[in-house]
């Protein structure tokens, strides 16, 4: 039985329904340390047979066997492991890969052997001396001589060890040297035991060989021997093959991409344009969040509670600041927090410390005979943070802290601060101890200090005590309106607030509300959050624009590397391994352009953040590492998906019809 056999091989083209046939009933057979040159008319169909015995055509009839194995052309995965360990091929127009180097291009085939990665190195060195090109190992294939192109090409044929070397018209564009050359490489590599075809259509080169096979109209008109076979030597060290690892399809598409290094950068730029836009936004809605946190949280106490009864729609819904007193229409102790409910509310767990307070309803001042309407009036708690008061000290008995905007400025706009230690006359009104009949109270307070509620509003304190006694005094209702809890840290405040809500009265009806900094907070981040989610998808519509750029790179990519593809597929590489090639492509695309994402987000963030600062005082970007892994997975994700049709259509290409490409 021979090496290698074809029996009956029949093989047509269609131009629409038109059948042309190339090959009517081939059969021949072929033994390793044979040199055959296959001559034929011009269209006789030599490379149609070459690319059936090399495995790239499938369409054919006939059979094709291998060391006595037939090759089931339907399989493409015994192909591809046919063409990467059997096959080496060497064409006329050498078809070496323009972008990698001359090394490289011959390390291509070793990429899919066992050998470690000096082995590799050191192997395609030595292919390269024995071809005579050691000095041109790293040049790229632009910078050889046709003749030393040759010599990469055959090179990289013999590098994966195959048993059969496929040459189509290898000295088609050589001169006659460099012809002779070729020759005595081919001659030498029968001679180690290989089956060396070579399709040509000069006589000459034919001369060179151990036989001679001629094809006319289709079938094999003459085969004739020249000279012996060459005796086959033991092989005891062949090289194992194995599919492509992943790492090689990365290395490539790294070599591609720093090779088209202008074009990819500016893709680079586009795409990471659109990913810091994402980042920075969401890096601004955190540095706001945070700011406005920052501002309410130094004006208010975040870890003090202020519990008011609680009112249900029937009971109209007054809280704090709207005490109906004087309306008479509405039982206002229902507002009130009885001292049995303040020890109610002492025992609540998480409770450090409780103090009552009140509230001073259309509260009037008259002040070295000037009216002021002082707005909210309150009595201190530790809601207030001390560093609000801005001049004197927090009130004593019979004292009050007035509001900075509406009455110190008021009094005197540049030496406000001239209004403390003065008296004031303070009126509001409240209710007698029925809970009903109004009651109008007038008190003269001394003037403690000034406080400054910022933007918050406005802010008059007075001291518990001065309100509670004068409320005896009055027969007034004692009771406080609010209490105001403190727990040990922020993170106490809304479960808190969950117990506090659950305390119900006799009547089974909820008794107290609770407000907090913290649920203020929360509505405002919850705007803030939405605002910024907003921004970061308006910008993440420059990532569409980004996705679309990388798709059309790699469609660019796919057409340019078109024949690189066929010759890739021509060493053995899978369609999986195509595919990777351009995934892995669009991946490392998507990855450097997170990278220079995130020193455009850092490095402009850390500018703005400095413009920002005279103003605010504040870090306002503040891109976090959740941002940062948020984007980079985006980044994943649109370089994969745009990747995807690109790298079908490169893995769907006809190997053949790949290497016909210009
Ligand atoms: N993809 C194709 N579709 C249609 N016809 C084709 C195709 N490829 C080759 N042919 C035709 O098949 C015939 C054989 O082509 P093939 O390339 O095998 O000939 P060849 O003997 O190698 O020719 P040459 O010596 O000029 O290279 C030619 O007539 C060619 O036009």
């Amino acid at each position: 039985m021979a090496y290698l056999e074809l029996r009956d091989i029949h093989k047509s083209y269609y131009l629409g329904k038109e059948e042309f046939p190339v090959l009517k009933g081939i059969n021949l057979d072929f033994e390793l340390g044979e040199f055959v040159s296959i001559l034929g008319e011009s269209g006789g169909g030599k490379s149609t047979l070459m690319n059936i015995i090399g495995g790239l055509d499938r369409e054919f009839e006939g059979s094709v066997t291998i060391d006595g194995q037939l090759l089931d052309h339907k399989q493409e995965k015994q192909l591809d492991e046919y063409r990467r360990g059997t096959i080496g091929y060497i064409y006329q127009s050498y078809n070496l890969i323009s972008h990698l180097t001359v090394l490289e291009n011959v390390m291509v085939s070793l990429e899919m052997t066992s050998l470690s990665q000096a082995e590799k190195v050191k192997h395609a060195t030595s292919l390269l001396e024995r071809v005579g090109l050691a000095e041109q190992i790293k040049k790229h294939p632009n910078q050889l001589s046709g003749g030393q192109k040759q010599r990469v090409a055959i090179a990289r044929a013999l590098a994966s060890d195959p048993q059969i070397i496929i040459a189509d018209e290898p000295t088609g564009a050589l001169d006659s040297e460099n012809t002779a050359d070729v020759l005595r490489i081919l001659d030498e590599i029968a001679a180690e035991g290989r089956l060396v075809i070579a399709v040509t259509h000069s006589q000459e080169v034919a001369d060179h060989g151990t036989r001679i096979v001629h094809l006319a109209d289709g079938q094999i008109d003459d085969d004739r021997r020249l000279r012996e076979a060459y005796a086959v030597p033991e092989h005891d060290n062949r090289m194992t093959d194995r599919p492509l690892p992943a790492s090689a399809s990365y290395r490539n598409a790294y070599k591609h991409l720093t090779f088209s290094f202008w074009r990819n950068s500016l893709i680079m730029l586009g795409t990471a344009i659109g990913l810091f836009a994402v980042m920075l936004f969401s890096g601004l809605g955190n540095g706001v969040k945070a700011y406005i946190n920052d501002q309410v949280n130094s004006l208010a106490n975040p870890t003090a509670i202020t519990v008011t009864r609680y009112q249900d729609e029937e009971d109209g819904n007054s809280g704090i600041g709207q005490t109906t007193a004087g309306s008479g229409a509405v039982d206002i102790s229902k507002q009130m927090i009885s001292d049995d409910q303040m020890k109610q509310i002492k025992h609540v767990k998480g409770a450090k410390k409780v103090q009552p307070g009140y509230q001073l309803a259309g509260a009037k001042a008259k002040l070295q005979n000037q009216d002021y309407n002082l707005g909210t009036v309150q009595t201190w708690s530790a809601t207030y943070q001390k560093k609000l008061v801005k001049a004197g000290k927090v009130p004593g008995k019979n004292e009050i802290l007035v509001d900075k905007k509406t009455v110190a400025k008021k009094f005197n706009t540049k030496n406000w601060q001239s209004v403390v230690g003065k008296t004031m006359q303070v009126t509001w009104m409240t209710v007698k101890a029925d809970g009903r009949t109004p009651v109008t109270i007038t008190k003269d307070l001394k003037i403690s200090g000034v406080i400054d509620a910022g933007k918050a509003g406005t802010a008059n304190v007075v001291n518990y005590q001065t309100v509670r006694s004068a409320y005896k005094e009055a027969g007034a209702a004692t009771n406080a309106l609010f209490a105001t809890v403190r727990v040990a840290t922020p993170d106490d405040v809304k479960p808190f607030q969950k117990r506090i809500a659950k305390l119900k009265g006799d009547d089974n009806k909820r008794l107290y509300s609770a407000v907090t900094v913290g649920s203020i907070l929360d509505t405002i981040n919850t705007i803030v959050t939405l605002a910024t989610n907003v921004l970061a998808a308006i910008a993440a519509i420059s990532l569409v624009v980004s996705a679309l750029m990388i798709i059309v790179t790699m469609f660019m990519s796919v057409s340019e590397r078109t024949k690189e593809i066929g010759i890739l597929r021509a060493l053995g590489e899978s369609k999986k391994d195509i595919r990777r090639l351009f995934t892995s492509e669009s991946l490392l695309i998507g990855l450097a352009s997170f990278v220079l994402s995130v020193i455009f987000a850092y490095g402009i963030g850390a500018i703005l953040n400095a413009a920002l600062y005279k103003i605010a005082k504040f870090d306002m970007i503040q891109i976090s590492f959740g941002n940062v892994v948020t984007t980079l997975v985006l980044a994943l994700i649109i370089s994969f998906l745009a990747a995807l049709l690109p790298a079908r259509r490169a893995a769907k290409l006809n190997p053949i019809d790949a290497l016909a490409a210009d």
